[in-house]
């Protein structure tokens, strides 16, 4: 187990490079078990919650190689194997399995999922889409369990704009009798790139992208070729970075269309920035940054992923900011590290109110989650003197090779071994 050390106040120029994007990676590997044949995927991102994925899908019999970022799934010999616990509880989008096996095999048994501790996180509404189709659906001993006679086609209204029900009903209804239509549905680009994917396979799907879509079940789905979408969210960590310590900052292989809420709050701030085809420039403001408000949003609106590593950049802005969580409203874990070195920072209900700027102060801080771990890399990168960052497992989850793509762009930041107390506290922690 490592810990991540980060000296601040460096410059950063240069250009880094985007990976695969986390949040559809985790989607179109369940993906590949509706197929009859093998599903190439390229350009996925080396990341932790990739390779449970892969393991997941060796364990109920899949054929996978992952190799330079290209995976190779041949799920012919996949069968119905229960998963009731083991890796579906390291991860959140383990519950993609539901609806990819119930979708190949009308039954399926899987751990209730793990992820991010962002306060709680149902899915009620993946159910209602799973009952809607035929299945059956208990809750026994922590694991759901799902069985079909056969699936059919239905009408489902999302109460909640929910990217992992409105992704995991398109898996249970690809293969289903009929049509299916989702409304209500969420319009992230993940999900597009869901139904991308499962078009080449032979599916037949409208609308994705928009809030009403369409499913013609079909028989069989057949092997292809897919290449993932640039990660919006590591896009936009490293334009929060840009706008912090930025000089230059090229930021490559992005869709800037996908981090246009961003563009526009950092924009708004103060930052310099320049947007072209797939490439974004980034410089930090030459003046004081501006203080902000910031409400996360479903897509186009600003997105939860990115309000932690906001907050870092927001103690930089003179006057107060206020920034609203209103998806995850207890997604706030960060800002008692924050406060450590040195943030003017409290939470009142689903909000974090700052008030800047404040000089930060490097300190001994624990990345509590994903986004939390790239909150305290920025504000590490900021903060004057040495920060130390436990809980690195959470970062490595979704942030594919940070610290090597951080040094490439000047940052001073390395690992080290836990300490012998550090492992019994982390131990402790993941409990
Ligand atoms: C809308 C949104 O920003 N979704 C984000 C959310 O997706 P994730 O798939 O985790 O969350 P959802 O989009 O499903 O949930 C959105 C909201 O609906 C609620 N909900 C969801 C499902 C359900 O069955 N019942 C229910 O009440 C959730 O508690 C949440 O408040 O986290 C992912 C990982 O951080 C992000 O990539 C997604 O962009
Ligand atoms: C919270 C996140 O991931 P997960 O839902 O997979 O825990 C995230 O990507 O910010």
């Amino acid at each position: 187990m490592e810990k991540l050390l980060i000296e601040g106040g460096h410059s950063l120029s240069g250009s880094v490079q985007v990976s695969g994007a986390k949040n559809s990676a985790v989607a179109l590997i369940p993906a590949t078990i509706l197929a009859d044949s093998p599903v190439t995927i390229d350009q996925l991102p080396d990341i932790s919650d990739v390779r449970t994925l892969c393991r997941l899908l060796r364990e109920i019999g899949g054929k996978i190689t992952f190799q330079e970022n290209t995976l190779i799934v041949d799920p012919r010999e996949m069968v119905d194997m229960p998963l009731p616990n083991g890796s579906v509880k390291k991860l959140r989008a383990s519950y993609y399995l539901m609806g990819a096996m119930l979708g190949r095999f009308h039954k399926a048994v899987i751990g209730l999922p793990g992820g991010c501790n962002l306060g709680p996180r149902p899915i009620d509404q993946h159910i209602k889409g799973f009952e809607a189709l035929g299945a059956r659906v208990t809750n026994e001993r922590g694991a759901i369990y799902l069985r079909a006679e056969e699936l059919n086609g239905a009408r489902i209204y999302l109460d909640v704009v929910s990217v992992g029900a409105t992704i995991n009903i398109m898996l249970a209804a690809v293969r289903a009798k009929g049509q299916t239509i989702i409304e209500n549905a969420a319009k992230e680009p993940e999900i597009i790139d869901v139904a991308t994917l499962l078009t080449s396979m032979g599916a037949k799907i409208k609308g994705a992208g928009t809030d009403v879509i369409r499913i013609e079940g079909v028989d069989t789905l057949h092997g292809c070729r897919h290449m993932i979408i640039p990660d919006r969210i590591e896009a936009g960590t490293f334009m929060i970075i840009g706008a912090a310590e930025g000089r230059e900052l090229l930021i490559d292989n992005v869709i800037p269309q996908h981090v246009e809420s961003l563009t526009a709050k950092l924009l708004e701030m103060g930052a310099d920035i320049q947007v072209g085809e797939d490439q974004i420039l980034v410089s930090k403001s030459r003046g004081h940054l501006k203080s902000a408000d910031v409400k996360t949003l479903v897509y186009p609106g600003f997105p939860t992923d990115l309000q932690q590593p906001l907050t870092s950049l927001l103690t930089q802005a003179g006057g107060t900011s206020i920034i609203t969580d209103t998806i995850y409203g207890a997604r706030f874990k960060h800002i008692d590290e924050l406060r450590r070195m040195g943030a003017n920072v409290k939470v009142e209900g689903r909000s974090a109110i700052l008030s800047g700027p404040a000089g930060l102060e490097g300190a001994r801080v624990r990345a509590t989650d994903l986004r939390a771990g790239a909150s305290l890399v920025i504000a590490g990168l900021i903060a004057s003197g040495i920060t130390e960052i436990v809980g690195v497992e959470h970062i490595d989850r979704g942030y594919d090779h940070l610290m090597e793509k951080l040094r490439g762009i000047g940052a001073h930041i390395w690992r080290e071994p836990l300490l012998d107390d550090e492992v019994r506290e982390s131990l402790k922690e993941q409990e």
